[in-house]
């Protein structure tokens, strides 16, 4: 393996490196790399079973790596255990807590073996999950959301540098599932952390996301950046999906088979469109060759792909939201 500085990004904060998990002779985990870099929030997405818990709790040193390293601000968790988890705030499974004592005695019980951990540090994560209200409480009367967000809490005493959650939404209401949501993103931007959240809900992850991870049976599938769809896809050479709403559909048909530069992918005859794919640089021309027709177009319009349709793709059809 090479020395961390000489593969980790400039702004990684968390690197795995050619990770794979062996049990029983099967591959859960099957030589994952990927990044993340400082205050993104990346999701790592996959049906059940695609190995994302295995992952995490390697990340997290719960459990050996059979191959590769994972990198926390380039120590190694193989080789630097101590100085590598102690940039990493982990909820891996419910948290546990006292439950007849209050949400705030049990932090106290954490700073309590961690001394350097200050009053004042507390007060800050309490008021970064929003359980200011909620301190004076037993435990035992909070909310599954609330216990959530006080793991959390607790998680977060200690300064980490990347925020790692094993399918926090789990379990919580659609209420529920916003809040953690919008709690996640201000934590991100208030703390300036990584945050590595793992989920098989695609629309999730779009919402809370920057980059998505995509595996499947223990290998990467993909990283997607979210909004990418949206960006132009001003590439010439790029293969891009076209509709063209027209008049004289059957003729417009005609004019099309005759390119060979572009294919009609669907015919909706009602609202007179057609459905076209071909390259970027080739557009002006096929528009032209209609226009030489003297079919009337009345609009020319690139329809992305959604995620969920590529995420299809990547799984073969595995619907996962
Ligand atoms: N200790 C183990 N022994 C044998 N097989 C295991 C073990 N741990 C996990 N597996 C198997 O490895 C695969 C990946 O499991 P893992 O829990 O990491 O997936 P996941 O993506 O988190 O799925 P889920 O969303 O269902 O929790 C599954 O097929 C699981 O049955």
């Amino acid at each position: 393996m090479n020395h961390p500085n000489d593969i980790l990004g400039d702004d990684a904060v968390l690197s795995l490196r050619g990770v794979s998990k062996k049990i029983g002779g099967k591959k859960i985990v099957d030589q994952l790399s990927f990044d993340v870099h400082e205050g993104e929030v990346v999701g790592l997405l996959g049906p059940n079973g695609a190995g994302k818990t295995t992952t995490i709790r390697m990340i997290a040193g719960l459990i050996q790596m059979s191959e590769g390293d994972v990198f926390v601000r380039g120590s190694s968790i193989r080789h630097e255990w101590k100085k590598a988890i102690r940039h990493i705030g982990a909820i891996i499974e419910n948290p546990e807590f006292y439950p007849y004592m209050t949400g705030y005695d049990n932090l106290k019980q954490y700073q309590r073996m961690n001394e350097w951990i200050s009053n004042d540090r507390i007060d800050e994560v309490v008021r970064l999950v929003g359980l200011e209200q909620a301190m004076k409480k037993k435990v035992k009367a909070y909310s599954l959301g609330m216990r959530q967000r006080l793991g959390i809490a607790q998680a977060l005493l200690h300064q980490p540098s990347v925020l790692i959650l094993d399918e926090p939404t789990n379990g919580l209401d659609p209420a529920g599932i916003r809040e953690m949501r919008d709690y996640l993103k201000t934590i991100a931007r208030e703390e300036g952390i990584s945050i590595l959240v793992s989920s098989h809900l695609l629309l999730e992850m779009e919402q809370l996301c920057s980059r998505v991870v995509v595996i499947q049976d223990g290998k990467l599938v993909t990283v997607r950046s979210i909004g990418e769809n949206n960006a132009p896809s001003n590439e010439e050479k790029n293969f891009v999906r076209v509709m063209f709403r027209v008049g004289r559909l059957e003729e417009a048909k005609n004019v099309l088979d005759s390119q060979e530069k572009a294919d009609i992918v669907q015919v909706a005859e009602e609202q007179s469109e057609l459905l076209v794919a071909l390259r970027y640089k080739d557009i002006p021309d096929i528009v032209a060759a209609l226009g030489a027709a003297r079919i009337p177009i009345y609009q020319v319009t690139e329809i992305k792909q959604s995620l969920e349709d590529e995420f299809l793709k990547w799984t073969g059809g595995n619907r996962i939201a």
